[in-house]
């Protein structure tokens, strides 16, 4: 069931209000509709499947209808559309009294976490009974959001793959690598359940998170207590309100009060530069070394030109503190600083900072990344145009192949017939159309069929299928 404190609490809310009349303009004698679920294409040409679950247990496994909700639907979309006779109360109660509120869908599904090509069939959705072949294209709406989670986790992904190359590059290893990409991006969300169900996105390939709400997310709906971690840092309220001649104290502050562990330290308040050079760099210096073994300080800029500010702070404190050439010949801070980058980090800026770091002989390994709007919220459901579409109806027993093939984009152009995604000889995932799959190869699993989930996948076995061959390990010596 919904949680009911939410403005929608039942799935005859969750559909747009041409949907509701739509169980009247199938052709008579419809008794199947059976649609699917792709990426088109856009930024990336492979998208990580992820999100699906989260939306199946939340709306629609159960019992989710009931008498009182038809009711009431009746009552609303009669004033909605100022017609008693659009909304389907037969049809709806029907489901209510023949399958106690259980709605009659099979959903088949590439496992979540699977790195799927665009353009191939990501799942697929048919009504079991055929008297309510309308019931299909109600939850397009619903099922199309998770446009969301995959795409966030797709980008998500895509930087880790960069951040990783650099990595590997500058300093020989991945170590550390799940926590170089730490999630901003609570405020910036447009709801506290986006920023979870983004966040949670991230969570696939990443382990540092401030996005609480995605924690809670990951532990109810993917068996996972505790999906990422964070550490103390400041903000700008708890440095500025030791006043301008107070920074150094409110430094010193952070450090006395966090002896061990990773603390990091917002340092842009006034003077970047300054903080860098006469503070961190001087005043506190000694007691900054003297952490050495206890922990380790990270310093955030959170302003100017992230390619200018970074490179400057790892000049400054190159002459300030004993820094190493590490076996790839990058230089490397000592190992009790970082700097975090998290203003204005997208997947072009960070790719822009990582050359010039690179360029200017430093390791990645100096550094942490934070993103929030770009991570969460600078995405759309066409960036990687993310479709529903029919591809098969029944109608007088007979099956047809249907789709559309507008003249004005051929680029909208739907798959035909019943699908199966099957591997080619190759090994690439392919989607097979017009019913002439293999049922016996498709990829595609039950996960959803009459009220009931049939397949319960944790964080970590999707975490596996999306970090598998990331980086395909050197052939062995
Ligand atoms: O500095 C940090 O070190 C690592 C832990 C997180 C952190 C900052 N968090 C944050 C969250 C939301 C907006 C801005 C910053």
């Amino acid at each position: 069931m919904a949680s009911s404190n939410h403005p929608v609490d039942n799935v005859l809310y969750l559909a747009d209000s041409y949907k509701v009349t739509h169980h009247k303009q199938y052709p008579a004698g419809t008794t199947s509709v059976y649609s699917y679920f792709e990426s088109r294409g856009g930024k990336f040409n492979e998208t990580v499947f992820f999100g699906l679950q989260y939306i199946l247990k939340k709306w629609m496994v159960g019992s989710v209808v009931t008498k009182e909700m038809v009711e009431e639907a009746k009552e609303f979309y009669h004033h909605h559309f100022r017609n008693p006779r659009f909304f389907n109360e037969d049809g709806w109660n029907y489901i209510v009294e023949k399958h106690n509120g259980h709605l009659p869908l099979r959903i088949k599904a590439v496992p979540e976490g699977t790195v799927v090509p665009v353009k191939n069939v990501l799942f697929t959705v048919e009504n079991t009974d055929p008297a309510v072949p309308w019931l299909t294209n109600w939850f397009e709406t619903l099922l199309v959001q998770v446009w969301y989670p995959m795409t966030v986790c797709t980008f998500s992904r895509m930087q880790k793959i960069m951040i990783g190359r650099y990595l590997y590059r500058t300093s020989g290893s991945i170590n550390g690598l799940s926590y170089k990409l730490h999630d901003f991006g609570y405020r910036g969300s447009t709801s506290v359940e986006s920023a979870a169900i983004g966040g949670a996105a991230h969570l696939v390939n990443f382990a540092g998170t401030d996005t609480i709400a995605a924690l809670q997310l990951c532990k109810k709906y993917y068996d996972n207590p505790m999906a990422g971690l964070s550490v103390p840092a400041a903000e700008h309220s708890t440095i500025s309100a030791w006043t301008k001649t107070g920074e150094a104290d409110a430094f010193r502050n952070m450090m006395d009060q966090f002896p061990t562990g990773i603390v990091s330290v917002v340092s842009d308040t006034y003077d970047i530069y300054n903080a860098v050079s006469n503070i961190w760099g001087d005043e506190l210096r000694q007691m900054v070394m003297d952490r050495e073994e206890y922990g380790s300080l990270v310093i955030r800029p959170d302003s100017g030109d992230p390619v200018t500010v970074v490179l400057k702070i790892l000049e400054l404190l190159y002459e300030r503190y004993p820094c190493l050439t590490n076996s790839e010949g990058y230089r490397m801070l000592p190992n009790y600083l970082k700097i975090l980058q998290g203003d204005g980090i997208s997947y072009e800026s960070l790719l822009t900072i990582l050359a010039a770091v690179e360029e200017a002989g430093w390791s990645t390994d100096n550094l942490v990344f934070g993103s929030g709007g770009a991570l969460l919220q600078k995405l759309d459901r066409d960036t990687q145009k993310c479709v529903f579409k029919c591809s098969s109806v029944t109608v007088n027993g007979e099956a047809r192949d249907v789709w559309k093939e507008p003249l004005t984009d051929s680029g909208k152009t739907s798959k035909k017939g019943r699908l199966t995604l099957e591997r080619d000889e190759a090994g690439q995932l392919v989607t097979i159309e017009e019913g002439r799959g293999d049922p016996e190869k498709d990829l595609l699993v039950p996960v959803f069929e009459n009220g009931r989930l049939l397949v319960d996948y944790t964080l970590k076995e999707i975490r596996t299928l999306a970090g598998a061959d990331l980086f395909p390990k050197k052939n062995p010596k």
